[in-house]
């Protein structure tokens, strides 16, 4: 039985859940004819969050619009009230028709409480292509440096190796874009291990108790765009290069010309949003190789099969030191590759254990075939890796190690093999010298081989450095060689978390 309280209870929430609580939009007022504008009127209250929006100077039509929504911002969630193209007309009641964006970014700061924009809305219907792809950066991006850009304050500052999730790629220029996670490329010897599967669109404020708010996207360089920097880098030296970049900005007002025509009709729409005016003013834009789509991979694999390690740098920095050490520190479980070579077996050496012997011909032979991944030749011999001894390798359900040169990363980075990438990097000369000179290190290639000169020395870490300019993008994680213990140790525990944590991959290579 109900009691007078709960009747009451009851009562007031029936009435309360019979309110619409909607923004109330005014009817088309009586007599707007079909040769009148529509006109959006749209009010916002500040509050802290940014708009979220870019606003640029359309010079057909002498009218600031609506540039860019960015995805997952305040005006993106104001559903629809707000969108790109939506021309501003006024600002609390002053025309700005003719006004720069600065000038309209000023006047929106300067206001406290409440504005009220009049706009003449966009009849486009095809509002912002939504995609979800992410994306291993293979430069880095600096908006604050970048002269290029529509608007500084919306670009996102991002590291080479970063993974970013693309939420919109419709404009040819400047994608929207949300940063996954921390760099996968490490500079320490940490490895770059994502969290598994995060969602990038929200993040819990801290201090809201939970609730969850929406990240907006912020605008990166598109693929195409990136392309065509480089291209005019290289082309540095021809002076066509500006005119190049100047021209990829033009479709900034053809892109917007198709949409604003509008209809022929007088509409009064009022309604009240809550926003914060932090309004994006636009310019335009530039920077290097692009990015990578890629995708989580789950290590654990039913039929243990690992991802193989890669040992990448300049020859004497330590690889196979390093790779000797992790392969000690669990033998049944690592396992090196054996090369081949054309050189005579010695007695005491064992055909499949050091070396597998061939014939010159043969090897010859299976060099054309290209079933090598890395060859060369040495006193007369040749030496070389092949690819079905790596694959053999990983059948046996063992972690796979491999130091090869740079070159074979073309034939080994491939789907098949995913291999795990280590640039195993020198220290500075100072360092170099300390931990190399006092250890009487030498280069393995010949066992009467002299110790490193501080000369070798300094060549080593001179190539280390022009190695990782020119191939870091291809680099799960790095290690610095400095002292070998430590290096070591990070090495060891860097393999135990390749097999036991998620990451991120090349499209395609996950199972
Ligand atoms: N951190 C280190 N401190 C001191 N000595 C080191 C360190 N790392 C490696 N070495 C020594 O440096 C020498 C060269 O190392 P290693 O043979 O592993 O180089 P590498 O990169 O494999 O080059 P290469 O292919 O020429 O052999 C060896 O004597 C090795 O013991």
């Amino acid at each position: 039985m109900f009691s007078t309280l709960h009747k009451a209870l009851l009562f007031s929430h029936d009435k309360v859940a019979c309110e619409d609580y909607e923004p109330r939009i005014d009817p088309v007022p009586f007599g707007a004819g079909d040769d009148e504008t529509i006109i959006k009127i749209v009010r916002l209250i500040k509050n802290n969050e940014p708009l979220g929006a870019t606003i640029y100077l359309n010079e057909r039509t002498g009218c600031v619009e609506i540039a860019r929504v960015l995805h997952g911002g305040a005006a993106y969630r104001s559903a629809g009230l707000l969108n790109a193209g939506d021309e501003i007309h006024e600002i609390n009641g002053e025309p700005v028709q003719g006004l720069e964006p600065d000038k309209i970014v000023a006047m929106l700061s300067e206001v406290s409480g409440s504005v009220t924009l009049k706009l003449v809305p966009c009849m486009r219907t095809n509002l912002g292509r939504k995609t979800k792809l992410k994306v291993r950066c293979l430069f880095s991006f600096d908006p604050g440096t970048d002269e290029h850009i529509p608007c500084r304050e919306a670009g996102l500052a991002f590291k080479m190796g970063d993974i970013l999730e693309i939420v919109n790629d419709e404009d040819a220029t400047w994608w929207q874009a949300l940063k996954m996670e921390e760099p996968v490329l490490a500079t320490s010897d940490v490895p770059p291990v994502p969290p598994a599967r995060r969602s990038a669109s929200s993040a819990t404020t801290p201090g809201s108790g939970g609730t969850v708010t929406p990240i907006p996207a912020r605008l990166v360089p598109s693929k195409h765009y990136q392309e065509r920097i480089n291209q005019s880098m290289s082309l540095q030296s021809q002076d066509s290069q500006t005119d190049k970049v100047e021209e990829d900005h033009v479709p900034h007002s053809t892109e917007w010309r198709l949409f604003v025509l509008g209809e022929n009709r007088f509409v009064v729409v009022v309604v009240v949003v809550v926003l914060h005016l932090v309004v994006f003013s636009d310019f335009d834009t530039d920077e290097i190789p692009t990015y990578e789509e890629v995708e989580l991979y789950h290590p654990k694999h039913p039929l243990k099969i690992f991802r193989p390690i890669i040992f990448i740098g300049p020859p004497g920095v330590g690889r196979n030191e390093l790779k000797r050490r992790l392969k000690a520190s669990n033998p049944q479980h690592f396992e090196e590759v054996v090369p081949y070579t054309s050189r005579e077996k010695r007695p005491h050496e064992e055909d499949g254990k050091e070396y597998n012997f061939l014939s010159r011909d043969e090897m010859e032979s299976q060099i054309v075939a290209q079933k090598f991944v890395e060859f060369g030749e040495y006193k007369g011999n040749l030496y070389g890796t092949s690819l079905e001894s790596i694959k053999s390798v990983i059948q046996k359900g063992k972690v796979c190690l491999l130091a090869p040169h740079t070159q074979a990363l073309k034939f080994i980075r491939t789907a098949e093999l995913r291999p795990y990438i280590i640039f195993i990097k020198a220290p500075d000369m100072e360092r170099m010298k300390f931990t190399r000179l006092e250890q009487h290190a030498r280069g393995t290639h010949n066992e009467s081989t002299p110790p490193f000169t501080a000369e070798e020395l300094r060549d080593i870490t001179e190539m280390s450095a022009k190695m990782e300019e020119r191939y870091s993008h291809l680099f799960d994680a790095v290690i610095i060689n400095d002292d070998l213990l430590e290096a070591a140790g990070s090495l060891i525990k860097m393999a135990a978390k390749i097999e036991r944590e998620d990451q991120w991959v090349p499209v395609g290579w996950a199972y």
